[in-house]
């Protein structure tokens, strides 16, 4: 069994994570962790998170300096569940010894070290990590992620927007001098478990925020190749992100072309389905995939298409898990779907 190790546990994604362990076949859970400080230590998971009661019974352990120096060798995978700059800290410790580090978090995606500050406020200081880490889009960058040894798990919302517009890009299909333009909603969730104003329950109603300006548009046009416009949206809904894109395609782009494009970028991914009607936020949440869905408009040369993920899943814990299988050799889905016979 690959010996298995979640810091940032009592959180959101990390207790997702904790969940996903757990019943993996090859995974082993070894050891939950939070920070030094945490209201939560000596708490058992399951007690913290009602749903995992009776079922993920391991302490939450404080993290000190002498266990952040063992783990990198006691481990075979340890997923960072944290802070940007917890992880963005403890990256050249953890990763300096046999275990893989899978990040969650946004500190080692973008390797433009400006952009970097600009968006996150806080200086870039790992450099030698960030140019080992590899972007964990898994359905798009397995090669890379099977032996990386610090995978950087992508943006809930840049996983969201990247499926549905990788396709596209990759086969020529946007038209030159269109950004497609993003408009997505995310549930509360996003935001992680710690109580602030903006996610406080009588505040929340529907909203864009970071319009112009958010962290994940720079994450997407990196890894899409192109400049996009991006506008989040905060719904008041506890979980899944619903992506509607509008895109300019080219003018010899058919009907035909576009499902073409989408069936050969994801046959053999399971995780991403391809639906005959538009997704609706229940039909993923609970679930690791992402839901796609397209129309064209052949008169105008615009094209539509909705992305439906679980923020916690597919934007956060089951691609993480999808990134440990490549890189340990499993299919990318083991663990989160099961085999459906013909
Ligand atoms: N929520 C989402 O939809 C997504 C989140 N992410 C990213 O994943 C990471 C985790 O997100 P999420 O689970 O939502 O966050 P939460 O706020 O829910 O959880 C954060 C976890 O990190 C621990 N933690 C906080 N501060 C520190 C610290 N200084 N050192 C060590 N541990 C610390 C917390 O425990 P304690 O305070 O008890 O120590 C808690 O276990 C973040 O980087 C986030 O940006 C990525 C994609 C989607
Ligand atoms: C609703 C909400 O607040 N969502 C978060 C995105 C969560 C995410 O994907 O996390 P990373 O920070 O790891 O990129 C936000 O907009 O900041």
């Amino acid at each position: 069994m690959i010996k298995t190790c979640i810091v940032g546990a009592s959180g959101y994604t990390g207790a997702e994570l904790a969940s996903l362990v757990q019943r993996h076949p090859r995974f082993e859970l070894n050891a939950l962790y939070v920070s030094a400080q945490s209201q939560d230590a000596g708490k058992k998971l399951g007690d913290v998170h009602g749903y995992l009661f009776a079922q993920v019974n391991l302490p939450l352990t404080p993290l000190n300096d002498d266990a952040l120096h063992s783990l990198a060798n006691e481990m075979d995978v340890i997923f960072l569940a944290t802070p940007h700059e917890a992880s963005h800290d403890w990256m050249p410790i953890l990763s300096s010894g046999k275990a893989v580090v899978f990040d969650l978090s946004g500190a080692f995606r973008l390797k433009d070290q400006q952009v970097f500050e600009q968006y996150y406020g806080f200086a870039h200081q790992q450099p030698a990590c960030l140019e080992k880490a590899v972007y964990g889009l898994a359905d798009w960058f397995a090669k890379d992620i099977k032996t990386a040894d610090i995978v950087a798990v992508p943006g809930c919302y840049p996983t969201a927007s990247l499926s549905a517009l990788k396709p596209l890009h990759d086969a020529g299909f946007i038209a030159d001098g269109h950004l497609p333009i993003i408009n997505a909603v995310s549930g509360v969730s996003g935001a992680g478990r710690k109580a602030a104003m903006a996610s406080s329950y009588c505040e929340v109603s529907l909203q864009a925020y970071g319009v112009l300006g958010h962290r994940h548009q720079p994450e997407i046009s990196a890894y899409l190749g192109r400049d996009v416009i991006f506008t989040p949206h905060l719904g008041n809904f506890k979980r899944g992100i619903l992506a509607t894109i509008t895109v300019k395609v080219n003018a010899d782009v058919s009907p035909e072309a576009i499902e073409n494009a989408f069936n050969q970028a994801y046959k053999n991914h399971a995780i991403v389905r391809l639906r005959n009607t538009w997704p609706k936020l229940d039909d993923v949440v609970g679930t690791p995939h992402c839901d796609l869905f397209w129309k064209l408009d052949t008169h105008k040369g615009y094209l539509v298409i909705t992305s439906a993920i679980d923020n916690l899943l597919k934007g956060a814990a089951s691609q993480a898990l999808q990134c440990a299988n490549l890189r340990f050799g499993y299919a990318s889905q083991l663990g989160l779907v099961h085999e459906v016979s013909a």
